[in-house]
């Protein structure tokens, strides 16, 4: 038998997910244009979160624990990973945190902290790790779902990096589950969000300008490819000055990433990866984290016009009462690296709405 791992899902609308999973097994298709391959993955159990005494003993049984249910779903998750905590009865706990979360780790500590009360002290065993999780995974249609719920289809790419310097117990060895210790693990934290998340979002909302639907449309459209080739080169320029990392490793992965987005046979969404920009937007997440690393190095411009795309997508969604406060905040943000880069926001806004001039935007990038 495999390691005992905790999980939980939301009730009621997750309800049919947890009754496939209870199943013992789930089908999974790693697909490309290359071809698709197809296995069912056994040993499998799920418990509805609601059930919580049930997620308590699990959280209190498991060998590790993770969590992948949204940032701004995670403290709800705090309680039953306190309970299950104290049920542990001081055995050391390892929490690996696979959610696009700057701090992800800090944020967790700091829920768990406030759940436990008095007890906070057992978090002294108790390793938050935050990962860097770049498999991408698209929502399956409703036809998908219907014929069965519990399907999922994903890229090839497997490598799931963790940081090993805070873990508090060995973890298992699980083929690509990678403990990154050669680095300081904010590189691996700051590549995900600053280039990967960053490159996505913005063939999102550039690629929904334009009418594609799905990621691999937009990416292969010249006028978008420009922009977000520009936006994350100045990322991969400022990740190497940051870190110390050689420009051409980091560069590999942008490479990797662009050829990635245009993987057809996903049929990845620009919904499901443009989806709750006001969190996309929010400061240290992809887009102001990007403006603020490229700025420390000089190279914002790109990132800056990125920000006006992502701001312009934002206020879309946003009543019109809340937009003029939120589009002044987004601007104070990019304007921190002067009055010129103000300028180039401005300028970019107007070039996105109301209609998109990929060409000026591109201009303004340079
Ligand atoms: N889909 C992807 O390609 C990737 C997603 N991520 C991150 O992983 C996390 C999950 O992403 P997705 O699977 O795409 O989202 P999703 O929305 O498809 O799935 C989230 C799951 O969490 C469950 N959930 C939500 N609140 C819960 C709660 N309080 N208790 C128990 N279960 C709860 C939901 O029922 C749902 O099944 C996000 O933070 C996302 O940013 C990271 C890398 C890859
Ligand atoms: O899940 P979020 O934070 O909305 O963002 C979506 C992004 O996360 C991923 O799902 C996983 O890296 C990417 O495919 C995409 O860029």
């Amino acid at each position: 038998m495999g390691p005992r791992v905790a999980g939980a899902a939301e009730a009621l609308s997750a309800a049919g997910l947890v009754a496939a999973l209870g199943s013992g097994s789930y089908r999974h298709a790693t697909v490309s244009d290359a071809g698709s391959e197809e296995v069912s993955v056994e040993n499998v159990d799920a418990i509805l979160g609601s059930r919580s005494e049930a997620v308590v003993d699990a959280v209190a049984a498991a060998d590790f624990v993770a969590t992948a249910v949204g940032a701004a779903n995670l403290r709800h998750l705090a309680s039953a990973l306190a309970d299950g905590i104290r049920g542990r009865s001081g055995r050391p706990l390892d929490v690996l945190l696979a959610e696009n979360l700057h701090d992800a780790d800090e944020v967790a500590r700091g829920l768990v902290a406030e759940a436990l009360g008095d007890d906070a002290h057992l978090l002294g065993e108790v390793g938050f790790l935050r990962t860097s999780i770049g498999r991408m995974i698209p929502v399956p249609t409703a036809e998908q779902r219907a014929a069965d719920v519990s399907w999922v289809a994903v890229e090839p790419y497997r490598e799931l990096p963790y940081d090993a310097a805070a873990a508090k117990a060995p973890l298992p060895d699980v083929p690509d589950l990678v403990g990154r210790t050669d680095l300081p693990f904010a590189f691996y934290a700051d590549r995900k969000l600053y280039l990967h998340n960053l490159g996505h979002a913005l063939t999102a909302y550039l690629g929904g300008l334009l009418g594609h639907t799905e990621i691999a449309e937009a990416i292969e459209d010249p006028r978008v490819h420009r922009l977000v080739n520009a936006a994350m080169s100045a990322a991969t320029q400022a990740l190497s000055c940051e870190y110390g990392e050689p420009l051409e490793a980091v560069a590999a992965n942008r490479d990797d990433l662009l050829a990635r987005f245009a993987n057809h046979a996903l049929h990845d969404s620009v919904e499901r990866v443009g989806r709750d920009p006001r969190r996309k937007l929010a400061p240290g997440d992809r887009f102001l984290g990007a403006v603020e690393l490229t700025a420390r190095h000089g190279l914002q411009a790109p990132v800056s016009v990125a920000v006006a795309v992502g701001t312009d997508a934002l206020l879309k969604e946003l009543d019109p009462n809340e937009r003029p406060n939120a589009l002044a905040a987004l601007r104070e943000r990019v304007a921190a690296a002067g009055p010129a880069e103000a300028a180039r926001f401005d300028a970019a806004l107007e070039a996105v709405s109301p209609v998109a001039d990929l060409e000026r935007l591109a201009e303004l990038g340079r």
